[in-house]
């Protein structure tokens, strides 16, 4: 078959019209044949099954069953007349209602004759009722030949009123068969048709649209899905071939003063094997000509600054700057005193460089940048403004990515005539399978090893009842010296109530505590505030501090041992981790307090659950992942990884890996995929690239 075929306007379908098919593009973003073919229904209506109403569950959905009716009333109601008829099989009775259309149905519907009935029952007033059901006289359904599993396409429902309903788009999914005869060319190899006993592409098509059977049903969805999965895979590793290819980074091919000095001598600390392992993968990337764009996943406290140094050095010892840059303030702050401490032997010029770095210090900086006297500038996105040239950046390193935007990533590469090295660093885990669909265009490499001797957090989940108890455990922490967290809900910063609790918890505490020191940070405050009371407590000076999750990201206290969380069941799993990160950063036992009431839907239940049972981020994440689907991921909004058509990237995570495992194979024997067998995904793929269809949303 022709595939442009497939491009003709949707305008052009028989059946469609003008108006329907403005609906179409739109509502739902169908403008041509091809749109539509890839339209697929989100659920399946089961009418083989028949039910007996004693079989009718309060949970059941749609149901289909066969019966009489043998009595028909209208029943007077505040807002209008309702009929209401006595539908009964051998097993009970129940009834059928009607808000409308009653003069036709009083004329039309048969007493005492048997009939099929479709549609979604109720429980109401100790009955189970059917509003506005699909009619059937048996005899007549007996003479049709009918697809045992009806397909409903997503969002119909809502645009039945305006003309396209589920049944229109049955209707024109027919014709869009019959114009194109169905035959559509197959878009995968033979090979890997018969190695997955894939059915071929048309029937997939047939049977998604108008499922034969459960069995073929399913063979459909999943040669469709591989196929989604699969091109997608292929692009994002075609995408990143390319990139090496074209885009030529900086070769660092010395290992010189500065890296072999601080290894040699000035490690505190041995490295873990992790840590080593994503030294080399930097390094091997920083030697290889081509630019790195890396994703470095490392769970809280898991040791990626040391790793950022190591890289940094590379570069220095390259005659290259080196950049870091953070979030927040305080972060900056942070990496900044902690790297001047790590290379204090060092002969390296560190800076700082910040929204609230006064204008003469400013001057200076930028001069020195310029003529090269700073090695590695640290700070916020400051950096990016466009007064901050540097003489020649080699690295840049980016902490939490998913504060900046990928345009943010990009400004920094237009500071050079070459693209600077990027590592994106981040405490959020992704799952790997799910890292690899957003951030495809990222190596990534992962630190999955703690340092040596860390205790895990000890997790408890609280009512608020037992509040006294847990006041007196946090004197018995106090008094041993160690420092406290209690954090409360802060999501919306608007939100009043959340403002209100915090200051009554901080009004509480103050009264429960009255011999310790407090600090309260949130984000209503002036930045100079928060850092000050931020400050207050880093140095010890107060014990507890009450805050936002304004905490949340990468604040290293390694004093504080005691976390509470208020209302923990506000809070996403991902968040809480990030939260309880903040502990069991020294070598003292910490523990972390999940607070809540007594009400709790079974979703916060899973996710106290999972959080006093494991302190493992990446276990967390697939969690988190599978309860909120990758919509609420943090960084996911960018990447449009939600537009798949059909697949689903949680729960045909196994689909995913067969599908990336065949697209690499398949391009480290033929990258340009010249050869004859693999013909027709160059074909599709080209397709694909220059209509950008489904899979446009891959930049
Ligand atoms: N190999 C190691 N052995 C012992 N201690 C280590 C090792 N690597 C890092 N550390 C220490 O562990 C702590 C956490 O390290 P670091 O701050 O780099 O973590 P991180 O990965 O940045 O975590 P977060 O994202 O939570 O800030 C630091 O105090 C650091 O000195």
């Amino acid at each position: 078959m022709n595939p442009n075929i497939l491009q003709t306007p949707i305008d052009y379908l028989k059946g469609v019209g003008p108006g329907r098919a403005d609906l179409l593009r739109k509502e739902l973003g169908i403008h041509t044949y091809q749109d539509l073919l890839n339209f697929f229904p989100n659920r399946y209506l089961d009418k083989t099954r028949f039910y007996k109403t004693a079989q009718l569950e309060r949970t059941s959905s749609e149901v289909q069953i066969v019966g009489k009716i043998t009595h028909l009333k209208t029943v007077e109601q505040k807002r209008g007349k309702r009929l209401v008829a006595d539908f009964v099989d051998d097993t009970g009775k129940m009834e059928l209602v009607w808000f409308r259309g009653h003069k036709w149905i009083r004329e039309n519907l048969k007493i005492n004759t048997p009939y099929v009935i479709f549609g979604k029952t109720n429980w109401f007033n100790g009955m189970f009722s059917m509003p506005h059901p699909e009619m059937e006289l048996v005899e007549e359904y007996k003479k049709q030949l009918r697809t045992a599993m009806q397909p409903v396409y997503p969002s119909t429902e809502l645009l039945a009123k305006k003309g396209v309903s589920n049944r229109v788009i049955n209707k024109i999914m027919q014709q869009l068969f019959a114009e194109t005869n169905g035959k559509f060319y197959d878009t995968l190899t033979t090979e890997i048709r018969e190695e997955l006993k894939l059915i071929p592409k048309a029937e997939a098509m047939f049977n998604v649209h108008f499922p034969k059977s459960q069995e073929l049903l399913a063979k459909a969805q999943f040669r469709l899905k591989f196929e989604e999965l699969f091109y997608i895979q292929l692009q994002l590793l075609i995408k990143n071939m390319l990139q090496k290819k074209k885009i030529k980074g900086f070769v660092f091919d010395q290992i010189g003063e500065n890296f072999g000095d601080f290894y040699k001598e000035h490690l505190p600390f041995e490295l873990t094997n992790a840590q080593k392992r994503v030294i080399k993968e930097i390094r091997s990337d920083l030697g290889s000509g081509a630019q790195m764009n890396r994703l470095l996943q490392g769970d809280v406290g898991s040791g990626k600054t040391i790793v950022a140094l190591m890289a940094m050095l590379i570069a220095l010892d390259n005659n290259f700057q080196a950049c870091l840059m953070a979030p927040t303030e305080i972060l900056s702050i942070q990496h900044y005193q902690g790297l001047k401490e790590l290379c204090s032997e060092l002969n390296v010029s560190i800076y700082l460089l910040t929204g609230s770095t006064k204008t003469k210090k400013r001057r200076e900086i930028h001069e020195k940048l310029e003529n090269g006297e700073i090695d590695i500038l640290i700070g916020t996105h400051a950096l990016l403004e466009d007064k901050v040239k540097f003489k020649n950046l080699g690295l840049a390193i980016i902490d939490e990515q998913h504060r900046f935007g990928v345009a943010q990533r990009a400004k920094l590469w237009k500071k050079n005539t070459l693209p600077p090295h990027i590592l994106v660093m981040t405490a959020t885990p992704i799952p790997r399978t799910l890292a690899m669909s957003l951030y495809g265009d990222l190596d990534i490499s992962v630190i999955d090893e703690l340092p040596p001797g860390r205790k895990p957090i000890k997790t408890v989940h609280r009512y608020d009842s037992n509040r006294l108890k847990v006041f007196r455990f946090i004197k018995e922490e106090i008094q041993k010296g160690r420092q406290v967290y209690i954090v409360y809900p802060l999501i919306q910063e608007s939100e009043k109530m959340d403002y209100k609790d915090l200051m009554d918890g901080y009004e509480s505490i103050a009264r429960e505590f009255p011999d310790n020191q407090i600090s309260i940070v949130h984000g209503q405050m002036k930045p100079a505030d928060k850092d000050y009371e931020m400050d207050r407590f880093v140095r010890g000076e107060t014990q507890i501090m009450v805050a936002t999750t304004v905490i949340e990201v990468g604040v290293n206290v390694p004093n504080a041992s005691m976390m509470i969380i208020e209302s923990a069941e506000r809070f996403g799993l991902s968040q809480l981790h990030q939260l309880r990160g903040r502990v069991g950063r020294g070598a003292e036992q910490s523990f972390c307090i999940l607070m809540t009431g007594h009400k709790l839907s079974n979703d916060s239940k899973t996710r106290l659950q999972t959080m006093v049972s494991t302190n493992d981020g990446f276990e967390i994440a697939e969690v988190d992942l599978k309860l909120r689907g990758p919509g609420d991921m943090m960084g996911t909004q960018q990447s449009g990884v939600l537009n798949l058509k059909i697949a689903d990237i949680v729960k045909d995570n196994d689909i995913l890996k067969t599908a990336r495992y065949h697209a690499l194979q398949i391009l480290k024997e033929d990258p340009d995929l010249a050869s004859e067998k693999n013909a027709v995904l160059k074909f599709t793929y080209a397709q694909l690239v220059k209509h950008k269809n489904i899979w446009n949303y891959i930049s």
